[in-house]
């Protein structure tokens, strides 16, 4: 019988698309098992604690103690309940990091290790940076490290082979791995133009329904859609990063600073000022009328308003844009996102990149296929 490759993993984040992840992991075992691969799952951490198979060489956590990871983290528990399930040790706040560099130094000694951050934490940049130095992998669907300092994403990015970020932009659409051939082959790219909010193309094209913009974001928060803060997602911020990671993967050594962000709601009702449940029960509510009007004018002129990221030589920008109905962008409806590239191939026709770009389903599909994108690399 021919030997299953086995790929140990360490999820950090266990939120919507984290536990998406792990159920995804467990209904592909048999796909897997067909093409003689196994994702053995060695730990799962949140903010606050780490469960962890007792021996990483030879132990894993299986598929009923995943389940209950899920289980109790829908129930908002700790994990730390899990503590007296199976053949498991649990790890509290200050130890996490440590443990979870420890096991990827156990790990890079022998089979490698890849570490997926699910979470939305920019906390994960020194594990990460750590794990890769010990020769581990690391997939990301958290966008926070990549748009930490340059030198930060030096080190992440330092061994290309071992690093795998799709569902950072886009979800699990192939935007990343399509730059990345263009790139390899030499045509450089002139301009990136997309819309590239899931959450924000939804809000768009929901107001344009004549909803209130405060109803629309809720409804985009219980989808999956929004950040932790959906104000990440309004301020513009969300889509920076993108920006700033597409930027940097182009070579420009950009950070945040160079970018011009237009945010939709105004400083007063920024995280310093109000809690996130005051912002999406009443702060809110206030802006509702501003959008529609601003919808409503550029229905006028038959156009219609969308988040827009641009970058195009040394300009980098992301804000609202009014533009044709039947453009590319205009076109868009709900959650979708478009990226129009354009390059010395792709001169008079960009190359198009459109689909579902938001929601737990497709980004831990992306990630999922990530993770198998670098089974080369284990034995
Ligand atoms: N939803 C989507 O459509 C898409 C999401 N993404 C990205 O995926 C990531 C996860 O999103 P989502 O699942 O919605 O977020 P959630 O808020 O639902 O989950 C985040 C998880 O990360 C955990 N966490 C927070 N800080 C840390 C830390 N320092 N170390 C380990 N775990 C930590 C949280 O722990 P606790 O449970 O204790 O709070 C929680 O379990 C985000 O970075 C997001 O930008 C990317 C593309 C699309
Ligand atoms: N909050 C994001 C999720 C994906 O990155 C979005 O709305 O696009």
């Amino acid at each position: 019988m021919a030997t299953m490759k086995n790929i140990p993993l360490i999820l950090m984040g266990c939120g919507g698309v984290g536990r998406q992840l792990l159920q995804h992991i467990v209904s592909c075992r048999s796909l897997h098992a067909k093409l003689g691969l196994h994702l053995r799952v060695l730990g799962v951490c949140d903010s606050k604690s780490l469960v962890v198979a007792s021996d990483v060489l030879s132990n894993e956590l299986n598929d009923n103690f995943l389940s209950e990871v899920c289980r109790v983290k829908v129930d908002g528990s700790s994990l730390l309940t899990l503590g007296g399930l199976g053949e498991c040790q649990v790890f509290k706040n200050s130890e996490l990091k440590e443990k979870v560099i420890d096991v990827a130094s156990v790990m890079g000694k022998s089979t490698g290790l890849a570490v997926v951050d699910c979470s939305a934490s920019s906390g994960t940049v020194g594990v990460l940076t750590r794990v890769v130095d010990l020769g581990c992998c690391i997939v990301l669907a958290n966008k926070k490290p990549l748009t930490s300092t340059m030198e930060d994403y030096y080190k992440l990015v330092s061994h290309p082979r071992r690093i795998r970020h799709e569902s950072t932009v886009g979800a699990g659409l192939p935007v990343i791995s399509s730059l990345n051939r263009i790139l390899l082959s030499g045509d450089p790219i002139h301009c990136i133009i997309g819309s590239l909010s899931g959450t924000l193309g939804y809000v768009m094209s929901e107001v344009e329904d004549g909803k209130p913009l405060s109803q629309v974001v809720r409804a985009a928060k219980s989808l999956g859609y929004t950040e932790p803060d959906p104000r990440d997602d309004l301020s513009g911020m969300d889509v920076a990063r993108k920006a700033l990671i597409l930027a940097r993967l182009l070579g420009r050594r950009i950070n945040m600073d160079s970018i011009k962000i237009e945010s939709l709601y105004p400083e007063e009702m920024g995280p310093n000022v109000m809690s996130v449940e005051d912002f999406l029960s009443t702060g809110i509510s206030l802006l509702d009328n501003d959008i529609q009007e601003r919808v409503r004018k550029a229905s006028l002129n038959g156009n219609v308003l969308r988040y827009v990221c641009m970058i195009e030589g040394s300009r980098c920008e992301v804000g609202i844009q009014e533009l044709p109905k039947n453009s590319a962008l205009g076109r868009l409806r709900g959650s979708d996102n478009v990226l129009e590239i354009f390059s010395r191939c792709y001169s008079e026709q960009p190359l198009v990149i459109q689909g579902a770009g938001a929601g737990n389903d497709t980004t831990a599909a992306g990630v999922l296929a990530d993770i198998l994108d670098i089974q080369d690399l284990f034995p």
